[in-house]
Order: C-alpha cells, then structure tokens, then sequence
C-alpha cells in the first residue's frame, strides 16, 4: 500500500517511533528480550578502561611506525580502539552531534518526509529495525540511516530539518571519510599490503547510521541494539558526550566504552577480518540504554561497493597460514547478513564464507 507523507496513515505509523510515545513511561512487553540476552543488571558491565584509545597526532611524523603497531595491536585484541588528536575539528563534531540530535526532537510532522518502512528506501527514519512488523522483540531506538556518498547524488534525499544538517552532516561525512582512509591506509601497512590497498571499490560506499535511543523505564529488560559485528569494512563511530550505552563483548562479558570528548571510535568490521585472512578481530557490541539521558551515536560504515569482490589478501596466505574465507561479492555476504540478523543468528554470519582447512 502505498503511504502518502503526511497523512494520517503515514503519521500513525510513525507513532512506532520510540521517541513518540516513551514519556509515557511504560515498558511495552514487545520490547522485553528473552531473559538470555538482556543486559540485566547494568552495573556488571563495568566501563572499559582498557580499550586503546590512540593518539593519531603524530601519525605523518616521528610516531608512524609506534601508531601503526598501537592500531594493529588493538585491531587484533580488542577489534576496537578509540582516537584523539584525528584531524576532526572539536567544533565540527560537537556541531554534527547537536544537530543529529536536534533531529530526533523535531514534532513529529517535521520528520514525516523521511520517515518510511521501505526497505528499498536509502535514505529513511523508522524504530526498531527494517523488519519492524515481522520481529519478535523491538529494539528500544529510533535510527535515521542514509549513505553519504556520492555526496551531490544523496545529500537532496537528507533531512532538510535542522537547517544545518546537510552542511553540517556533509561536511562531517566527508571528513571522516578521509579519516576511516587514514586508518586504513595505516592498517595496510601494518598487516603488510603496502600502501593504497583498501583505496578502491573496498573503501567506496558511506552510510550513516543515527542511533537515537530515549531514556528507558527498564534498561535491565531491553535493549538499543542486540549484539552484532559490523558486516562491514571500518566503523566510525561518533558517540555523546557523558552518556554511556556502548558495550563490547570481551573475554567472556561486557564491557562499556567510556565516551571520550571529541575522540571517534573504531571498529573492525568482517571484510577487514576478512581481508586480514582472521588476523584482525570483529568484536560482537551492542547498546544498552538508561532511565535518565536519551543517547545518541551515530556510526560512519565504509563499506565495498555491491559488486566488489572481497576476498583474504593474497599476500597473507601461505602453506602456513592458509586462505580461511573463500571470495564472494560484497552484495552477497550483505544479503545473507541480513537474514541472519532477521533470525537473531548474526553470530553464524561468517559460517558460509568459510573454507574448510
Ligand atoms: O550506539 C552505539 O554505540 C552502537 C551502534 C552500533 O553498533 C551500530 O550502529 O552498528
Ligand atoms: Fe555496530
């Protein structure tokens, strides 16, 4: 059926969204998760003190080479570091921050033109997930997700509401563009595969995630977002100021990723694990949310373009280290992801692409 933006349907459907309806301050039984996957008491996810954070300062000079093993060391224990001092001006991300969400409290009216249940949709707002309607459980989040790149191409389907989304949102993407290649181009020369590997199809698409999960009556019982690696190639990740919720999953529990002013957070997606041969790590994360601040974060994925073929570089496999994944399109280890994720398997995403050794 086709939904006219606007109109009553379309504005009933968009009471689906969170952010609508928490002030009511109950806990819908449709967002309460199966007692093996809650977060239960919150205060056993200590804040992790130990993930890297990076100081990427001196990257072009003297500490190249001490930044580069800092990075690769993190990617392999962790599959996540934090960086500071990463050539992102404090004010463009305080800027883009207040204006993500500024987003999310605009009325209802206001958000109507971006809000939609198409999954064929690029640019959209929705709750939950894409499979709204179809899932067992809701997730407890609002998202706006739209690619960024070709920026000229996307930008007209953005939010025109903030004002300064579009330039503040460009600007940012395009930035942290240069950084997610920096990072990679360091990673490339730390595992070896000289310089400009990542610099092609296998760094070419940009989508922008906003999470934007209300205060929540019960933290212990629900969830923003379930655990999950990245299917993607590097993950940066912008989160708020003083507002914790991130937590990664680390020698066996939970543990959270303290929010640093103005530093980014990187994660390790499966096409780096891949491509690394296993050498770097994926680590499953989710969000957890809490009574008193709504948080906001929102996640900068480069990715390959659909057609890319992805495969362990040939340079990291050998008689002793033999290739681990077989080679696919991009667009097909995207579909099966997303099937997984559907049926609550997201764990047993990577099981088709391996090769048996
Ligand atoms: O909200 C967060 O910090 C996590 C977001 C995330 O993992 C994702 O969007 O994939
Ligand atoms: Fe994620």
């Amino acid at each position: 059926m086709d939904v006219i933006v606007g109109s009553e349907s379309h504005l009933e459907q968009m009471e689906k969204l969170v952010s609508s309806w928490y002030k009511d301050g109950t806990l819908p039984e449709s967002f309460i998760w199966p007692p093996d996957s809650r977060p239960g008491k919150l205060a056993a996810a200590p804040s992790c003190k130990n993930i890297p954070v990076i100081d990427l300062g001196g990257a072009e000079g003297g500490d190249h080479t001490y930044i580069i093993h800092q990075i690769l060391e993190a990617s392999q224990e962790f599959g996540f570091f934090q960086v500071i001092n990463h050539g992102i001006s404090d004010t463009l991300l305080s800027d883009t921050m207040s204006v993500l969400k500024e987003f999310f409290e605009l009325p209802l009216e206001d958000k109507a033109s971006v809000y939609s249940e198409d999954p064929q949709k690029s640019c959209k707002l929705f709750s939950s997930s894409v499979n709204y309607d179809a899932e067992d459980v809701h997730l407890w989040r609002d998202v706006l997700r739209h690619p960024c790149h070709p920026l000229v191409e996307c930008l007209q389907d953005w939010p025109q509401q903030p004002s300064r989304y579009r330039e503040l949102v460009g600007t940012c993407s395009t930035q942290v563009k240069k950084l997610a290649l920096n990072v990679l181009e360091l990673i490339s020369e730390g595992l070896g595969l000289g310089t400009g590997y990542f610099r092609n199809e296998l760094s070419q698409n940009l989508i922008l995630s906003v999470n934007h999960y209300p205060p929540c009556p019960d933290p212990s019982l629900t969830l923003g977002l379930t655990k999950h690696c990245d299917p993607n190639l590097i993950t940066i990740l912008m989160q708020e100021d003083h507002v914790n919720g991130l937590q990664v999953f680390k020698d066996g529990e939970w543990m959270g990723v303290e929010p640093i002013s103005h530093a980014l957070v990187v994660n390790i997606g499966y096409q780096l694990h891949i491509i690394s041969n296993g050498k770097l790590k994926s680590s499953e994360h989710r969000a957890v949310t809490n009574p008193c601040n709504a948080r906001t974060s929102a996640g900068f994925f480069v990715a390959p373009s659909y057609v890319c073929v992805v495969e362990p570089a040939r340079a990291l496999v050998s008689a002793s280290n033999p290739q681990l994944y077989k080679s696919f399109q991009y667009e097909e280890f995207l579909r099966n992801f997303n099937t997984m994720v559907f049926e609550g398997k997201s764990e047993f995403a990577m099981e088709s692409f391996k090769l048996q050794t």
